[in-house]
């Protein structure tokens, strides 16, 4: 790797696959400016056998693409292109695994209950790889997430689909209001760098060493707080209650993703109070038999096959399902409820589709139906209500003539939430957890039962001034209000604002509005101004960046795959993230059942403009400039065109819309003054797309309809897969014959 490459990485799902269509588009055309572009393996199949090459055939291992990169995005020169990929539940790395090792890799099965220490090895290995581990690692910067100009107008004309909202609408959020993790935190300020120390000591005398070093530098924000199991399960046993009283839906929304550790947990915690005299009376058979409901009831129901009184079991499951309220069901063709798999509902996408459905999810009828959302705790679940009561008493947001809210977040260097897997532990015994400096004095306390959850969250000083800048960056840009969504009364939310006040008057805020409010507040601000046309930035942590740029997106464009998402790097580079959505199976099934992959690449157009755009300064290619600046002008064309891929069997989909941009982009090079050689270069390769727009056009759908092998969902076969993605041999050809 050299200064003059881009990394694509490689990752999983649908946008792997729109990878195999859309890369050699983008290498033809970028080496016309001497711009190599690789790609990494960073999926989940690629990463499991990074992990583990004594394991494999020589000709089997690869190497560790995440390390590399996570190297790579620590330097200047860094210019990575990262699409979404799979953080895996348990179940899905299961899944991986026997995929895996089906295809022939000789990988160790998933200890569940580790014994030797060969297990203890083998599962640790594992673990490092299930959950988010993939964006922690790459994202050495803050975030800048929008809409371009472009797709807002797009959406304004080309308004989406958005339920209707009544008055009468049953449905709400649910969240805790003490002993969670928001009402327990408590917040510090380290003066001086070193190391800390996490120990339980219990009531019983014994101290047992959580996490014996945790480096820290002069200036972070560290927090540790405690979701209490006890007021946890009182919570959950009410809502289960409450939604069959209110005669609607019970639905979880938690991160059991990104939040690996913490929410699995939590998650457990519902599958039991939604079946707790199931539980009372099977807890020892499930324990014998490794199955946890934390891994969701499809696990266990499977489990259930091979034991000898499953069906009892079964049919003890089945009776409190029948007495409760009804579940949310992610499909309700196939039975598979919002319990089955820890990874099915998460919360940055689930709550906003359903906002956009009428306040609906989906019941076991097939229907859609008002439903209570649970989201235990209280940190951020309330801006969700404020959006519901906003659209009960005002209707559904109108795409057409809504304002936007982008978003600067805090994300460098493992910030707050999503940084503290390490930090998190389930506690064995009722006792006190302490924070300790060097000298071993405490730093932070938190008095603990079994079961509870402890969690610490680290923040740099670092990240949060290059956050602020980020944010004083953006009004600037835009003129637009910048708020700061924090909380004065919660014990992190308030060390955050005394640096913020703190970093602000080093920069030049004059005429710009930079407010402080809590997501409470600052939900009803944005509502109100976004109803009015008007923008308002969205200034947040970690959390609520994940949630505010699918919520808003979702709103607004329909999808968060239409954003912009830029990552710029804390030691100089760009990470440019494509859009802000994930790997979306459905759309690997649909491919799979009928040939047609209605993923938008949207996002890999913008970040791939501002990837060029990007390399054009670094390195002075002016002809990467070039790439950049018609890439921008094809983009529009193509939203005006209409060529996003439609829903359907009979559009064009994914690889038709990589066609047209392809076309637009050919054209705009062909006809730009800026370097001639190039214009020539693409003269032809213009001509002949333009000519045979109609047989590329065929070519493309003539395939739909019909089921596509591409040899494996983790794993595909590259091959195949490329054979899949690029059935037009008149667009492979033309690509083929473009030289400089
Ligand atoms: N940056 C990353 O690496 C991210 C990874 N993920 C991972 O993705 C997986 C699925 O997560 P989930 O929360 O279900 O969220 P997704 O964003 O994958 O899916 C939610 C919905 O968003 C829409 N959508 C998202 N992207 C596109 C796109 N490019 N084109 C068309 N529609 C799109 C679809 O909705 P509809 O059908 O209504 O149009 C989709 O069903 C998980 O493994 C998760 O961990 C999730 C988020 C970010
Ligand atoms: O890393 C993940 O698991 C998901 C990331 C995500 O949802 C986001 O950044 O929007
Ligand atoms: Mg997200």
């Amino acid at each position: 790797m050299t200064d003059s490459t881009i990394i694509y990485t490689h990752t999983d799902e649908a946008p792997a696959l729109a990878t195999y269509s859309f890369l050699p588009v983008i290498q033809a055309y970028a080496s016309t400016a001497g711009v190599t572009v690789e790609t990494r393996d960073i999926s989940l199949a690629g990463r499991i056998i990074a992990a583990f090459p004594e394991y494999l055939t020589e000709d089997q291992r690869i190497p560790d693409a995440l390390a590399e990169l996570g190297e790579l995005v620590n330097t200047p020169g860094a210019n990575v292109i990262k699409l979404p990929n799979i953080s895996a539940s348990i179940p899905q790395l299961k899944a991986a695994i026997a995929e895996l090792r089906e295809q022939g890799h000789a990988l160790p099965d998933y200890p569940d209950d580790p014994k030797t220490d060969e297990q203890r090895e083998v599962r640790a290995r594992y673990d490092r790889i299930k959950g988010s581990a993939v964006n922690p690692v790459l994202r050495q910067g803050n975030s800048d997430r929008r809409a371009p100009a472009s797709v807002k107008n797009y959406a304004k004309t080309h308004p989406h689909r958005m339920g209707a909202w009544t008055p009468e609408s049953k449905t709400n959020v649910a969240h805790m209001t003490a002993d969670d993790f928001r009402s327990t935190e408590k917040s510090a300020v380290i003066a001086e760098a070193g190391s800390l120390r996490i120990e339980l000591v219990g009531d019983d005398g014994s101290t047992t060493v959580l996490r014996e070093s945790v480096p820290v530098r002069a200036g972070e924000v560290v927090d540790a707080s405690v979701m209490r199991v006890a007021a946890l399960r009182e919570f959950l046993t009410a809502q289960v209650a409450r939604a069959k009283a209110e005669g609607v839906l019970f639905s979880v929304h938690l991160k059991a993703t990104m939040m690996k550790v913490s929410d699995p947990i939590i998650f457990g915690h519902v599958v039991r109070a939604f079946f707790p005299n199931t539980f009372a009376k099977y807890a020892e058979t499930f324990a014998a038999a490794g199955l946890t409901p934390n891994d969701g009831l499809g696990g266990i129901f499977r489990g259930l096959e091979s034991l000898p009184d499953g069906e009892e079991i079964k049919a003890s499951f089945d009776a409190e399902l029948a007495a409760g309220p009804e579940l949310a069901m992610v499909d309700s063709d196939r039975g598979i409820t919002n319990l089955h798999v820890p990874s099915d509902v998460i919360v940055d996408a689930s709550m906003p589709a359903m906002i956009r459905t009428s306040g609906h999810m989906w019941g076991p009828d097939g229907q859609e139906h008002d439903t209570l959302a649970v989201i235990p705790d209280s940190s951020y679940a309330g801006l969700y209500q404020v959006v519901i009561d906003d659209c009960r008493a005002n209707g559904a947001f109108d795409p057409s003539t809504m304002g936007s809210v982008p978003n600067v977040g805090l994300m460098a260097q493992q910030a707050e939430e999503y940084g503290s897997h390490d930090k998190t532990f389930e506690i064995p015994t009722t006792g006190t957890v302490r924070v300790l400096d060097e000298a071993g004095n405490a730093v932070l306390e938190q008095t603990v039962g079994a079961g509870d959850i402890f969690r610490m969250c680290q923040t740099k000083d670092a990240a949060i001034k290059d956050w602020v800048k980020l944010a004083v960056t953006r009004a600037r840009a835009t003129g637009d209000p910048a708020v700061f969504w924090l909380d004065r009364d919660r014990a992190h939310d308030a060390s955050l604002i005394a640096k913020v006040e703190r970093y602000l008057p080093e920069h030049d805020t004059e005429g710009l509005q930079i407010e402080i409010k809590s997501p409470v507040e600052a939900t009803a601000f944005s509502l109100e101004r976004i109803r009015r046309g008007e923008n308002a930035i969205s200034v947040t942590g970690n959390v609520l960046r994940d949630y505010l740029t699918d919520l808003f997106p979702i709103l607004e464009l329909g999808t968060s795959a239409k954003m912009l998402s830029v990552v710029p790097l804390i030691n100089g580079g760009g990470l440019f993230e494509t859009g802000a959505g994930g790997s979306a199976p459905k759309h690997v099934q649909q491919l799979v059942k009928e040939n047609y992959l209605r993923w938008d690449s949207l996002g890999e157009f913008l970040a791939l403009a501002v990837s060029f755009e990007q390399f054009a300064q670094t390195t002075g290619n002016a002809r990467a400039q070039v790439l950049a600046d018609t890439l921008d002008r094809a983009t529009e064309t193509f939203l005006n065109e209409d060529k996003s891929p439609t829903r359907r069997v009979g559009g064009i989909d994914n690889r038709g819309s990589h066609f047209y941009l392809a076309l637009y982009w050919a054209q705009e090079l062909a006809k730009q003054a800026d370097d001639a050689d190039l214009a020539k270069a693409f003269v032809p390769l213009a001509e002949t797309l333009t000519s045979q727009e109609q047989k590329i056009v065929e070519e493309l759908l003539a395939v739909q309809g019909s089921p596509a092998d591409i040899g494996g969902y983790y794993n595909p076969d590259p091959a195949k897969a490329a054979a899949v993605m690029r059935p037009s041999p008149t667009l492979n050809q033309a690509l083929a014959t473009l030289a400089v």
